[in-house]
Formats: structure tokens, sequence, C-alpha cells
């Protein structure tokens, strides 16, 4: 027997959730919630418009660095990042680590007009059909947070409900398992989930290796448009932003700096 990671030891605190939330509501009731959600919009097609995409990021806290912002008002930030150009906004919705919420969600999904990621980690498809339920329009799957089988049946379930699944990968491996699943837009993430610690060059062992049509996202540790440019040039679509932007005095001028960055004619593009 290993010892438990803190990957495990989340997840075991999202299941009680989850099984509690499920008591109050199940899963036919979600279901039926999910289907009177307005479609979800086309999270892919924003991820690949020109330009290096910024996905930023609400967050209040994390495990490895405690308390980060309070964000009394996560709808306001959102539209601040919507305002300064993100492409997307990652909600985390995970309560005991990362002090995020469902509300949280809602209330951004109500705000702002581009696609919205429920950042959590999914387990079961009653996560997937809550998720469409609140107005995500991506879903983030671990791959290190779930067996093959799984992640497959939690993927084509994320499919089947127009959205679009973000999966996450730390490690060859994980990322061979992303692709074989189907996976279109793969995140590769420089925190490993079990250590939580932080290895920038993450993302440039593992992105020359996915195939040009995979959308790909580097995550975790992106402070400025120095780190931006580096992933670009790695192969970067994309950078998922979040403590560098809760942090950040003037958050909408600080994605519009990533944002202008990835966008200028010197920045390198994804081969396609
Ligand atoms: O705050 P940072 O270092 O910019 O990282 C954002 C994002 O990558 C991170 O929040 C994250 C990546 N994968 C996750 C999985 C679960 C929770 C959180 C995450």
């Amino acid at each position: 027997m290993t010892s438990p990671t803190v990957l495990d030891s989340i997840i075991e605190g999202v299941r009680a959730d989850v099984a509690a939330r499920e008591a109050r509501l199940d899963l036919a009731a979600v279901k039926a919630a999910a289907k009177a959600a307005e479609p979800a919009l086309d999270a892919t097609a924003a991820l690949r418009a020109p330009g290096i995409a910024v996905i930023a990021e609400v967050k209040r806290a994390s495990p490895s660095k405690g308390e980060l912002a309070g964000i009394a008002n996560p709808a306001a930030l959102a539209s601040e990042y919507e305002a300064g150009g993100a492409r997307a906004i990652s909600v985390l919705t995970e309560e005991r680590r990362f002090k995020g919420s469902l509300a949280d969600l809602d209330a951004v999904r109500d705000r702002v007009r581009i696609p919205v990621l429920r950042k959590d980690f999914i387990v079961c498809p009653y996560q997937i059909h809550e998720a469409r339920a609140h107005g995500a329009d991506l879903v983030l799957l671990i791959v290190a947070a779930l067996e093959q089988p799984v992640l497959v049946s939690l993927l084509d379930r994320v499919e089947s409900l127009g959205m679009t699944a973000l999966v996450e990968v730390h490690t060859e491996d994980e990322a061979d398992r992303a692709l074989e699943a189907g996976a279109t837009v793969i995140g590769v993430n420089a925190r490993n989930l079990k250590s939580l610690d932080v290895d920038p060059e993450t993302f440039g062992r593992i992105a020359p290796g996915l195939p040009s049509s995979v959308i790909k996202i580097a995550e975790s540790g992106v402070r400025d448009s120095r780190d931006l440019l580096t992933y670009a040039g790695q192969g970067a679509d994309g950078v998922l932003v979040g403590e560098g932007l809760v942090t950040a005095g003037d958050p909408r001028t600080a994605v519009a700096d990533l944002v202008t960055a990835g966008s200028h004619p010197s920045c390198p593009r994804p081969a396609r």
C-alpha cells in the first residue's frame, strides 16, 4: 500500500460532497436541469481563434498556497477578465481546498458571454450533468484521478452533452491515455497534483509529442508575458492562469497584457 497523495485526499472529500448533493437532488433531477439549460458554447472554436488563448481562473485558495484572494464577487472578477480579452473563464467549484462553489459558477455564467470551464475533481457522471445544469461549456477531466475506462466514459458523457473536455495530464503516459480516450483539448499541468511540486519543464517535455490537431493548454505557474511566450514557443495554443491574475491589482490589465503578448506578430504560433 502506498500512502495517500494530496489528490487522493481531495477526491475523498469531493466524493463525500457529491454524495451529499445527490441526496438533495438526485441524478434524474440534475439530468433534467442539464437538459433545460441553454446549449453549451463552442469552446473549441474559442480556443482555436488566432493568438494565444488566455483562460483566466477564478481561484480563492489552493492546497499548495492556502488563501490567495477573497474574491467577494466572482462575477465582477470574471467580467474584468472578459474585458481584458480572456478567451474563457475557469471557475474552481471544489469547496474544501479551493474554496469554490457551484454558486460561483452560476454567478460567472450569468455575467460573461465567453465559454466557462467547471474546474473540479470530476469522478462521476453526476458532476458532469451538474456542470451543464450550471451553464458550464467546458469540464476538466484529470487523467491522474481516473481509471482509463472511467476517463473514456466521462469524456463521452461531456461530449454527449455538447460540452468540451479539457483533459489534464502531467506525464507522457497520461498524455497517451488522454489521446487514447479521444481527447481533443489537452491541458499539461506543470503542477503534479500528487506531490504539488511545480516543474516548468513539463509542458516542453510533453507538448511536442501531441498531434498538431490537439489543442494544447499550458496550466499553472504562468506569471507574465515571458512565461506565455515560452509556452507559445513550445507549441501552446493557450495558457490557463489563476494565481497570477487573482493576486493582480488590476486583473483586466493583467489579462490584457497576456493577450497582447499572445497576439503580437512576433509570438510563436502553433503549427497546424
Ligand atoms: O494558479 P496557477 O498556478 O496559475 O494555476 C492555475 C491552474 O493551472 C490550477 O489552478 C490547476 C490546474 N489543474 C488543476 C486541477 C485542479 C485544481 C486546480 C488546478
